[in-house]
C-alpha cells in the first residue's frame, strides 16, 4: 500500500481538577494583558464563569466578558464579538464554554485581523496551505462540556443566519495556544447536556474510526476514545459529581476531535442541517441518527466495527456493537428517532441536499448521493 497522509498534533493541555486557577498564567504565557472572555448567554451568569473572571481580575487582567452567543452560534454573534474585541482594545481571547462558546470565541480571535468575510474561510479543499493569514489573536480555551473537543480543534461551526446552513470554518491557526481542562467545570451540566455532549464525543470517535481515509494515529486514538466513553459516560450521567468520570469524558472529547482529522461522516452530515433548521442540540442530534447511519454504513464497515467491538469488550461483532449503541442511548434518555426528538419529516429533500454537500460527507464510508441520503433521513424518523 502506498501510504500518503498529512497529520499534525494539537496544543498543550493542562488537565486536572481546580486548574482553572491557572487561567491568568495561561493568558500571560501567550502575552495577553487585556483578554476578552467569550462564552454563551446561558453560561455567563453561572458561578464557574464568574470564578474564571475573578481569576483574571485578581491577576490584573481585567474582567471583560462577551456573552452575546447563541447555542449553534451564528454570524451575527460573530460580528458582535469582533466589535466587542476591537472596541475594548483586547489582545487575546479566553474561549470559555461548550462547543458554542468555544467555536464563536475561536472564530472571533481568527477574524479580528481579517478583512475578508468569514465564509471565505470555509473548510473546502486546502486553500490554507497557500494563503497566509495574519493578525490572529492568541486563544486560551476552557471547555465546560465534554463533547465537541473544539478546544483542541482547528474548526469553528458557525451558522449562516441568512441561509440557516451550518458552515465549518477552518484554519490550522484556530488551534488555541493553551487549553485548561478542569473537570470541576463540567459538574453542573444538566443530564441531557451530559448525554448529548458525551454522544458527540462518541460520534467523533466512531466516525473517525469508520472513515476510509488513512491516518493510523487517529485510528488508535478513536478506538481508545470510544472505550473511555463506554466506561465513563454512563457514570458521569448517573452521578454528575463523579470527577474521575468527568475527567475521562474530557479526555474522550479531546481525543474525538484529534481523531476526526481523519474524517467524519453521515452522522454529522445529517446532524448539521437538522441542527441548523431546527436548532437542536448537536450531540443529541448525532445520537438520534446514529443507529440508522450504522445500518446504512454496515456493508463498508462490518469487519472494522467487529474489531472495535472486540476492543471495547463487546461480544457479537457488528450486531453486538449496534445493540450496545441502542442500549447506551436508552440508558442516556436519547429520543428513539427524529419524530420523538420533535423534528418534522416535511423538509427531508432540503436537508438531504444540504447533507450531501456538508464537508463531513466525503468521510462517510458509503458514498452519499441525494437519493440514498433521502432514504437515510426517512430511516431516522
Ligand atoms: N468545533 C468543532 O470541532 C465542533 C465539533 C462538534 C460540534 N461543534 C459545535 O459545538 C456546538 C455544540 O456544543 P456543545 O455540545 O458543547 O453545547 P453548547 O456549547 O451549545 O452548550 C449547550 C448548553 O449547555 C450549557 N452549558 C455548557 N456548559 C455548561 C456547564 N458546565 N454547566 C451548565 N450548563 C452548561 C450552555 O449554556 C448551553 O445552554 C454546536 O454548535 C456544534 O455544531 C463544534
Ligand atoms: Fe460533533
Amino acid at each position: 500500500m502506498n501510504i500518503v497522509a498529512n497529520w499534525s498534533y494539537p496544543t498543550a493541555v493542562k488537565m486536572g481538577r481546580g486548574r482553572i486557577k491557572e487561567l491568568a498564567d495561561a493568558c500571560k504565557s501567550l502575552g495577553m494583558k487585556k483578554p476578552l472572555l467569550i462564552t454563551d448567554r446561558g453560561l455567563a451568569p453561572m458561578q464557574i464563569t464568574q470564578t474564571a473572571l475573578d481569576v483574571l481580575a485578581e491577576a490584573g487582567l481585567g474582567r471583560a466578558l462577551f456573552a452575546d452567543v447563541d447555542p449553534n452560534p451564528n454570524d451575527v454573534n460573530l460580528e458582535a464579538g469582533i466589535k466587542a474585541f476591537r472596541d475594548g482594545g483586547h489582545d487575546g481571547v479566553v474561549a470559555f464554554g461548550g462547543g458554542s462558546g468555544l467555536d464563536l470565541a475561536k472564530c472571533v480571535a481568527f477574524m479580528v485581523g481579517q478583512t475578508r468575510p468569514v465564509w471565505d474561510f470555509e473548510d473546502i479543499g486546502d486553500w490554507w496551505t497557500r494563503a497566509s493569514v495574519e493578525g490572529i489573536a492568541p486563544i486560551v480555551a476552557v471547555p465546560t462540556t465534554a463533547g465537541t473537543g473544539s478546544e483542541v480543534g482547528r474548526a469553528s461551526v458557525i451558522t449562516n443566519s441568512q441561509t440557516h446552513v451550518k458552515k465549518i470554518i477552518y484554519h490550522p491557526k484556530f488551534l488555541p495556544g493553551v487549553v485548561i481542562c478542569d473537570p470541576e467545570l463540567t459538574v453542573g451540566m444538566p443530564k441531557s447536556i451530559t448525554a448529548g455532549t458525551g454522544m458527540d464525543a462518541f460520534a467523533h470517535c466512531l466516525e473517525a474510526y469508520s472513515s476510509p481515509f488513512y491516518h493510523p494515529m487517529s485510528q488508535g486514538i478513536a478506538l481508545e476514545g470510544m472505550r473511555l466513553v463506554k466506561e465513563f459516560l454512563p457514570r458521569a450521567y448517573k452521578d454528575g459529581t463523579d470527577i474521575e468520570a468527568r475527567a475521562n469524558m474530557m479526555s474522550a472529547a479531546a481525543m474525538g476531535a484529534v481523531a476526526f482529522q481523519k474524517g467524519l461522516g453521515a452522522i454529522h452530515s445529517l446532524s448539521h442541517p437538522i441542527g441548523a433548521i431546527y436548532n437542536t442540540h448537536h450531540g443529541m442530534t448525532n445520537a438520534v441518527v446514529m443507529p440508522a447511519v450504522l445500518r446504512f454504513n454496515r456493508p463498508a464497515i462490518e469487519d472494522k466495527i467487529a474489531r472495535a467491538a472486540a476492543y471495547l469488550g463487546i461480544s457479537g461483532g457488528f450486531d453486538g456493537f449496534y445493540n450496545y449503541v441502542l442500549e447506551l442511548r436508552t440508558e442516556l434518555g436519547v429520543p428513539e428517532n427524529l419524530t420523538a426528538f420533535g423534528v418534522k419529516s416535511d423538509r427531508i429533500d432540503e436537508m438531504a441536499a444540504m447533507a450531501i454537500v456538508d464537508p463531513t460527507a466525503g468521510g462517510n464510508p458509503v458514498e452519499l448521493t441525494l437519493e440514498n441520503t433521502k432514504k437515510l433521513f426517512y430511516d431516522c424518523f
